[in-house]
């Protein structure tokens, strides 16, 4: 009998502890690894934030030597990467513990990867790459949007060539990922913001993509419905520890979807254009999401029947081409009450920059599961629209 390899699906997630507090039991976990020295990754932000104390306190507190390091900018960099891991060796560590958003998590993914081939992260790029397991890593997750916590990616930056590279592999799902919803109270407008457009475009992508399938769906159907009800009262609320509870759970969610149904063009066209000017992720996916679904959707109608009905859009009686251009007009009308008016030209990019960006999207994994099939010239039309 022969089977149909491509009809086949997995699933991998971390062990996930969620809940208030849940990042002071970080020590715990760390000595079930046999933590001897552990490598904190953490940023800046995220230390004046006042977050990174409450994991020095646990190690601490068990006796856990640890080594901080927070050289980490916000789409972190291959030199960031590699200095990481000369700290890492040089101090002796064993285990991994990253708090922060999705750039110290991928520090910390890519760190991993490094030390365990000493060999130079740049040499990882695509999918299934890695031959030798990373040490034990530990996530704490302080936005709510990557669920690079939960994820198979690694997003690194690289700026000589400035694009941002895909590393996508069962072996850089962590071992735990700590997610307390009271490190997001934290975040500011603009950065709720942008985390919480990012997981509604996990989640929408992840439903569409080729790889979808029944176990990645129930997941990214859920994200929807508690991101689309909640993300415009967490703006409006930004104190209410209760909405930011539903927003991580709406993040986990499309997590967990999108780390194994893996994504689609926004994504492939955000991390070329996240590269190419260095803004952050969530207003990359602000900016193009519309123009993608406006572009996919005549590929696959029945499904964003499904999502629109998830974003509680009244579907009964209209078309096809009515649902299209409800479904459109409510994700327009969503990223604009989350305060994104925002078009490519306002960043600086002109038509003569789209080759490039789209020749780069090609190259993105992502690109690959997206619905419909593209080619250069599409992704660079999608791109126009957007300008
Ligand atoms: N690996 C994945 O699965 C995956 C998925 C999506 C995006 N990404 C990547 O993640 C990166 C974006 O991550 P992000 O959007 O979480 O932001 P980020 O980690 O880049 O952080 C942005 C800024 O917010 C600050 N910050 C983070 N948490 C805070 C808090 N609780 N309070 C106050 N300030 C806080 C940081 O210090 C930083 O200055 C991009 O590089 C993107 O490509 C990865
Ligand atoms: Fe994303």
């Amino acid at each position: 009998m022969s089977y149909d390899v491509s009809q086949l699906r997995k699933f991998v997630t971390p062990e996930i502890i969620f809940g208030a507090g849940s990042r002071k039991t970080v020590a715990n976990y760390a000595s079930t690894f046999g933590a001897r020295k552990v490598l904190l990754v953490s940023d800046p932000g995220v230390q004046a934030a006042g977050w990174v104390v409450d994991v020095e306190q646990s190690l601490q507190a068990q006796g856990i030597d640890y080594v901080l390091f927070t050289q980490v900018s916000a789409n972190p960099r291959t030199e960031e990467v590699m200095h990481g891991a000369e700290v890492y060796r040089a101090a002796g560590c064993n285990v991994i513990v990253a708090i922060g958003g999705g750039s110290p998590i991928d520090c910390a993914k890519a760190i991993g990867i490094a030390v365990a081939h000493d060999r130079h992260i740049l040499e990882f790029e695509g999918v299934d790459t890695i031959r030798a397991p990373i040490p034990p890593l530990i996530c704490i997750p302080t936005t709510a949007g990557t669920s690079a916590d939960v994820s198979q990616f690694v997003i690194i930056s690289d700026q000589q060539e400035k694009v941002k590279f895909s590393i996508i592999s069962k072996a850089v799902v962590p071992d735990v990922s700590l997610i307390d919803p009271e490190t997001t109270s934290t975040m500011d407008t603009f950065l709720s913001a942008c985390t919480g457009i990012d997981a509604m475009v996990h989640a929408i992508e992840a439903f569409v993509s080729t790889g979808s399938g029944p176990m990645t769906d129930a997941h990214a159907l859920e994200a929807m419905r508690l991101l689309n009800a909640n993300l415009v009262h967490m703006m409006r609320n930004p104190q209410d520890l209760a909405v930011r509870e539903q927003i991580m759970l709406g993040s986990l969610q499309a997590g967990l979807a999108f780390s194994n149904a893996i994504l689609g063009a926004v994504h492939a066209m955000s991390h070329s254009l996240g590269g190419f000017l260095d803004l952050p992720h969530g207003l990359c996916n602000a900016i193009l999401v519309e123009h993608v679904v406006a572009f996919n959707f005549d590929a696959a109608p029945e499904r964003f029947k499904v999502i629109a009905n998830a974003l509680d859009i009244d579907t009964r009686g209209l078309t096809t081409p009515q649902i299209r251009a409800r479904l459109i007009q409510h994700l327009i009308d969503l990223k604009q009450a989350m305060g994104f008016h925002q078009s490519l030209r306002m960043h600086g990019v002109s038509t003569s920059d789209l080759r490039t960006l789209s020749l780069h999207a090609m190259d993105d994994p992502c690109i690959l599961t997206n619905p419909r099939e593209s080619s250069l010239q599409d992704v660079e039309v999608v791109y126009a629209e957007a300008l």
